[in-house]
């Protein structure tokens, strides 16, 4: 659906170049909810603009639905970009006109007749909740519901890509999580392609099913959100895990452990259904040793299981040895590595 092809973006400030996206290449498909995570200034904003074409590549390519952006000739971009809605941080709404005016606003744009322009408004209000609110102004609105009129106004156009500039940055945790399922319900009832961009973990995982993660103008990771989260190979996308999921105990309270003397930590991943399987101790009993909980969750993520379980063996050196052989087997399991937490 969206494609970027070894992009690029040089901005040239004075003397001074800032290479804002740096070689870029990943694929977007038709129906997903993808999410671009980064610190900021990562190059997430410039990406978006690169895929409206509010910004050119310096180098490389986007192709839209297999057509170069490049190669658009300004009425055909305009098409394309009809077919693009776009949902920003700050709601962008008019504070002089009412709801059903604003959301009416691209419509006129693109000279829809006025009976159709009052059905489109209408329906679309209800779907994001709003019928009630079409004689309002922005300003008696909350902001989960300005952004409710955000995301009516980018669908009025039955656009087949929705382009989301951190849409919930804005809004507390209870209204994040409407608005995330508001998303979630234009994604699958309307059938329209998601590009989300955020710095904010819990957004990925309550709803995209692929990530990429930027820094400094590059992706360094990108997957599905289950496999890139249950297993980050890159600082930074442990960085962004340790927000919503701290996987080990902190030095601190290792220190008191190994003072204790506590014996070797070993720290173990169940995924999907070895969740909720009784491996741990099927294989402790086996052995016949003991093991002991110190710290860890079972959680849900991308409607899966993942577990994350710091562990301690006590039994014969020769049974915890053959124990952790055998976990190998069937589970992620290391040894905490304390200057790691
Ligand atoms: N028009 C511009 N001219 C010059 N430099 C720019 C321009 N737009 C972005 N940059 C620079 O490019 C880099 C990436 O910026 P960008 O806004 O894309 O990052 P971001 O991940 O969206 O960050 P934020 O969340 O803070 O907006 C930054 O160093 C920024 O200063």
């Amino acid at each position: 659906m969206i494609t970027f092809e070894n992009v690029t973006k040089t901005f040239v400030v004075g003397n001074k170049k800032v290479e804002a996206v740096k070689k870029v290449t990943f694929d977007i498909e038709e129906g997903d909810i993808f999410g671009i995570i980064g610190f900021s200034g990562a190059g997430k904003s410039t990406l978006i603009r690169l895929v409206n074409g509010l910004e050119r590549p310096t180098e490389g390519k986007i192709l839209i639905k297999k057509t170069p952006l490049h190669e658009l000739k300004p009425k055909q971009l305009r098409e394309v970009r009809r077919k693009i809605g776009m949902v920003f941080q700050n709601f962008n709404l008019f504070s002089s006109r009412t709801v059903e005016q604003n959301v009416e606003y691209p419509l006129k744009l693109s000279k829809v007749p006025k009976a159709e322009r009052n059905a489109k408004v209408k329906q679309l209000l209800q779907f994001v909740g709003l019928a009630d609110k079409a004689k309002s102004y922005p300003e008696q609105l909350s902001g989960g519901q300005k952004q409710r009129v955000g995301i009516a106004r980018a669908l009025a156009t039955d656009p087949e890509i929705l382009l989301c500039d951190e849409a919930t940055s804005a809004l507390d945790p209870n209204t994040t999580r409407d608005i995330l399922n508001l998303l979630q319900k234009v994604n699958r009832e309307m059938g329209i392609t998601i590009l989300l961009i955020t710095h904010e973990m819990q957004v990925i995982q309550s709803i995209c099913n692929r990530v990429a993660v930027m820094e400094t103008g590059e992706v360094i990771e990108q997957g599905e959100v289950f496999e890139t989260f249950t297993n980050p190979q890159h600082a930074t996308t442990k960085e962004f895990i340790s927000a919503t999921d701290q996987s080990l105990p902190s030095p601190q309270l290792l220190d008191v452990w190994r003072a204790k003397g506590g014996t070797t930590l070993y720290r173990i991943l169940f995924k999907g259904e070895r969740a909720s399987d009784p491996i741990l101790s099927t294989v402790a009993r086996k052995h016949q040793i003991d093991f002991n909980i110190v710290y860890g969750s079972i959680r849900e993520l991308q409607q899966q299981f993942f577990g994350n379980l710091v562990v301690s063996f006590e039994g014969k050196h020769d049974a915890v040895i053959a124990c952790i052989q055998e976990l190998k087997s069937i589970v992620d399991i290391v040894e905490v590595n304390t200057n790691e937490s």
